[in-house]
């Protein structure tokens, strides 16, 4: 059975969402978070594109050791080496040279003709196979490149010394029939393409980046590149995930063998979605709210009867525990620490007491402490390890009704330390909220998205909000969760603004290149 090498870039192409921006120690969570999961290969950012990807690189690079840590660079020296200095530390160097080989991208994008691109190509993976034991090479808008040409140049990449070879669907435009169809003509042609791992990395732009990694497996791939919740550029990348778990209740079918751990799928599906502040529809296969939930009549009479009518899937096998441990007032250390672990959090025992220590003042003021109150104890206590001073909200009021002008009240704690407090008006009370926020924190702050969704069922519900905030240039994302959706909105909003201050200091502490 051919085991498939499960490449993932969500911290390099998921990170090419609009509107994510990941900090250095939310990129180490979720760096140890697949490793866990067992993924081969993670592309843990672009060195050369900014002073926080190579840090965040060199950071992921020193402390992965169970899984390939690897670094995008484009065909120049100075790529090269940029990422040469962030990833020499990881446990097996590797680096992901790319370079575009269909007519469009080589005569609009790069203005190189088809030999330009082969000799630039040749050149610098034998450049960076004098630093790097493995060198992977694409060949961007394979999907859209000539076949012969494509033939023609892997063969001499592979001479080169490259060790992968990857064959992107970049924009999300083919088929799967005929993505198959470029895998297998690849393995027909290239003479040396056995000495190399064979690589499919999918775009949904069509909705078929699943699929067509399938069939590129079908047709000789050996390794698939992806994202966790199959976040990326414009619609996205192909879901991990999905192809782990489609291999894996498919086997009959497809006999391949991965090494991924499929019950991390949910935590980690979690974790990036809580960092990212990009929310995982209920409807998504493998990770949705739904996609285990049984709502017609037929259909859960045939789950009481024999669970195997209509569940391919169990909730267990990607991690979903049903018989989850509620954490509330009576809850002593050892539930809290299998929470923690089970949230993905990994911190030294000092910290656990004092994450413990938080939760039981929260206790005493709420009955049942949720995942979502956990996360932002928990997250607060990692930034903390900064030493960044962030704002903290002390106290609001809201005054609103149908015939008044909605007012909101702020009294807030600046990163400065001092106590601030104001009130404005609004058309309704989160614009009379913000714009409170706004002019306390003394920054022009564009609100580009606000989404609020309930977390549970019933009144009770906790509010969750998602915020997405322009400031000074820079987009980010903020999430709050609160039982009120005002306090949600604001902890949003000051969530965002607290990320924004925990990048501009994490870039001004290192000047890595100046
Ligand atoms: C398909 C993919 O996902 S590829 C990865 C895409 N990811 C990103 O671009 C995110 C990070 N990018 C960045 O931060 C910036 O684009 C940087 C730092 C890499 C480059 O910034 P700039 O130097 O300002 O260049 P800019 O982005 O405007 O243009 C890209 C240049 O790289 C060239 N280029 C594009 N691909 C390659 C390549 N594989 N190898 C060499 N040069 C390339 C383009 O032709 C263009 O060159 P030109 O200036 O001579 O016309
Ligand atoms: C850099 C390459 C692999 C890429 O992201 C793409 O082509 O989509």
């Amino acid at each position: 059975m051919a085991q498939i090498k499960f490449f993932d870039t969500t911290l390099r192409d998921g990170e090419q969402s609009p509107g994510v921006n990941l900090n250095q120690l939310e990129k180490i969570e979720i760096a140890k978070q697949l490793e866990r999961l067992g993924i081969d290969v993670m592309e843990a950012g672009f060195p050369a594109s900014s002073k926080g990807d190579f840090e965040a690189v060199r950071q992921i690079a020193r402390t992965i050791k169970n899984t390939s840590v690897t670094g995008l660079a484009r065909t120049t020296k100075e790529d090269i080496d940029i990422a040469w200095d962030a990833l020499k530390d990881a446990a097996e160097p590797r680096i992901h040279i790319f370079l575009a080989t269909s007519p469009i991208h080589m005569t609009h994008k790069l203005k190189k003709t088809p030999d330009d691109v082969i000799q630039t190509s040749v050149e610098m993976v034998s450049y960076a196979k004098q630093k790097f034991t493995h060198v992977e090479w694409s060949a961007e808008d394979a999907s859209r490149s000539d076949l012969d040409f494509l033939v023609k140049i892997i063969e001499k990449v592979i001479d080169a010394g490259a060790t992968v070879i990857n064959l992107p669907d970049t924009v999300g435009y083919t088929t799967p029939e005929e993505y198959g169809r470029m895998f297998r003509y690849v393995r027909e042609h290239v003479p040396n393409i056995d000495k190399v791992a064979l690589s499919a990395h999918c775009h949904d732009d069509l909705g078929m980046a699943v699929a067509n990694s399938i069939a590129a497996i079908e047709n000789g791939a050996t390794q698939i590149e992806g994202t966790i919740n199959g976040i990326g550029e414009r619609a996205g990348n192909a879901s991990l995930e999905e192809i782990a778990v489609a291999l894996k209740i498919r086997n009959d079918y497809y006999q391949h063998s991965t090494n991924l751990v499929l019950n991390e799928i949910k935590r980690t599906s979690d974790l990036i979605s809580k960092f990212t502040g990009m929310m995982v529809p209920g409807n998504k296969a493998v990770v949705g709210r739904n996609a285990f939930a049984h709502e017609s009549g037929i259909h859960q009479d045939g789950v009481l009867k024999e669970a195997s009518t209509y569940e391919i899937i169990t909730p267990e096998m990607v991690g979903i525990k049903s018989n989850n441990l509620v954490l509330g007032k009576h809850s002593g250390r050892h539930a809290f620490v299998d929470k923690v672990e089970q949230l993905g959090f990994e911190f030294p025992e000092e910290k656990v007491k004092e994450a413990f220590k938080t939760f039981k003042e929260l206790t005493d003021r709420k009955k049942e402490v949720t995942d979502d109150d956990l996360f932002t104890i928990l997250t607060d206590l990692q930034s903390d390890s900064l030493n960044i001073a962030k704002y903290n909200l002390e106290s609001f009021q809201v005054q609103y009704g149908s015939h008044n002008l909605p007012t909101a009240t702020v009294a807030l704690k600046t990163p400065e330390g001092y106590r601030v407090e104001t009130a404005r008006t609004g058309q309704g009370s989160v614009e009379a909220l913000y714009n409170t926020l706004e002019s306390l924190v003394q920054e022009e702050v564009d609100l580009t998205d606000y989404q609020l969704n309930s977390i549970g069922k019933g009144r009770d519900a906790l509010a969750e909000v998602h915020v997405m905030v322009k400031v000074n240039d820079t987009e980010m994302g903020g999430r709050g969760a609160a039982q009120d959706v005002l306090e949600a909105s604001a902890n949003a909003f000051l969530n965002a603004l607290n990320r924004v201050l925990i990048n501009q200091r994490q870039a001004e502490q290192k000047k890595i290149h100046s």
